[in-house]
């Protein structure tokens, strides 16, 4: 087995982007000769990820993600830099390389719409030359945990979404991948769907030691199925770590959240406001002043139905955000 199932090393990407004039003669000018703005998407990424690890590859749109997903699974060059996925160069595009990894992406089908899910089960079964009767229990077993066995006869064209999305996780999984890279994969899933898929994927991770790595900007599926967090910001590594070390790092504050009174005044609170709107607010105030700090606000008929609440992942990154966005 390989010692990391990925690893990336000053992995960049550059997009040369053509750039459309604003006045007449600059259009003109640019159909002879185009003139082009480059866009750094990904900076010099460096990290390893240890076979069966869980990782959450996070930031807000347009940080990267995708780009860098699409290098890990060799759909798009490297500007410079390199990376190695279950020991192999994506760039080669190998058979090996791609039967060792599967990649689901919330908003692209890999399935044939006018075929039903067992033909095209059957399509990948003989693609990767796997065994049919170990190949059909799988499935069996498969879809009998997302709750779709009755649907693998359907046409593709005629499942729900949150059906659609069980199918395509079933035909990641089922030709046994060592990494599975997982773009967006709950987009537009209700909560049951979301919460069969986590509990499919969070089971298959620890019967298979298979490796995640999820984009996703639902904290909720990071919170659940990642125990690593990489996040990006502007193509460049802002956090890499433990999911629960950074919980650690902010548990020494909660979040108290409030009705506003008429009479309520802004500069008893300063710094310490999260975010408000015309009737609520949320503040940031340490463990240990929370009581005093209602005590205060009562006292002084600033608010009312005062609700208290430990940092959540979304909150905290939100936060890292916020800082990172400050300093820009
Ligand atoms: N084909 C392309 N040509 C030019 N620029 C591109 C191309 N693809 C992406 N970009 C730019 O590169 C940057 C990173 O894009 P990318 O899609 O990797 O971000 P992302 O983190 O996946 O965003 P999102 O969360 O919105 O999906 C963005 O500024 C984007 O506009």
């Amino acid at each position: 087995m390989v010692e990391n199932a990925i690893e990336v090393h000053d992995l960049s990407k550059k997009y040369a982007v053509a750039t459309r004039g604003e006045t007449w003669h600059a259009i003109a000018k640019n159909i002879f000769k185009p003139e082009r703005t480059v866009v750094n998407a990904v900076k010099s990424l460096n990290f390893n990820i240890k076979p069966g690890e869980k990782v959450g590859f996070i930031g807000q749109n347009g940080a990267g993600k995708t780009t860098t997903i699409k290098m890990l699974t060799g759909t798009l060059f490297p500007s410079s830099g390199y990376c190695r996925v279950n020991g192999f160069d994506p760039t080669k595009r190998t058979n090996d390389f791609k039967k060792s990894i599967s990649v689901v992406m919330g908003n692209r089908s890999q399935l044939f719409p006018d075929l039903t899910p067992r033909d095209y089960l059957k399509l990948l079964q003989s693609m990767y030359d796997i065994s049919e009767t170990s190949f059909q229990e799988t499935v069996n077993n498969l879809a009998r945990i997302l709750n779709v066995a009755e649907k693998l006869d359907t046409q593709t064209r005629k499942l729900s979404l949150g059906e659609r999305m069980k199918i395509e996780f079933l035909a990641g999984v089922a030709t046994r991948p060592k990494v599975l890279f997982l773009d967006e994969p709950t987009i537009g899933l209700d909560v049951l769907a979301k919460r069969d898929i986590r509990k499919f994927l969070l089971q298959f991770n620890k019967e298979e030691k298979l490796t995640v790595f999820l984009t996703s900007h639902d904290m909720e599926d990071i919170a659940t199925i990642c125990d690593r967090l990489i996040i990006v910001n502007h193509g460049e590594i802002m956090w890499n770590g433990q999911k629960q070390d950074l919980l650690d790092k902010f548990s020494s504050n909660k979040y108290i959240t409030f009705d506003k009174s008429e009479s309520f005044a802004e500069k008893n609170i300063e710094g310490k406001i999260i975010n408000q709107d015309d009737l609520t607010i949320t503040i940031k105030v340490p463990n240990e002043e929370v009581d005093d700090m209602i005590a205060f606000l009562a006292k002084n008929k600033q608010g009312s139905n005062y609700q208290i609440n430990e940092l959540k992942l979304e909150d905290i990154i939100l936060e890292l955000f916020a800082e990172e966005n400050q300093k820009c």
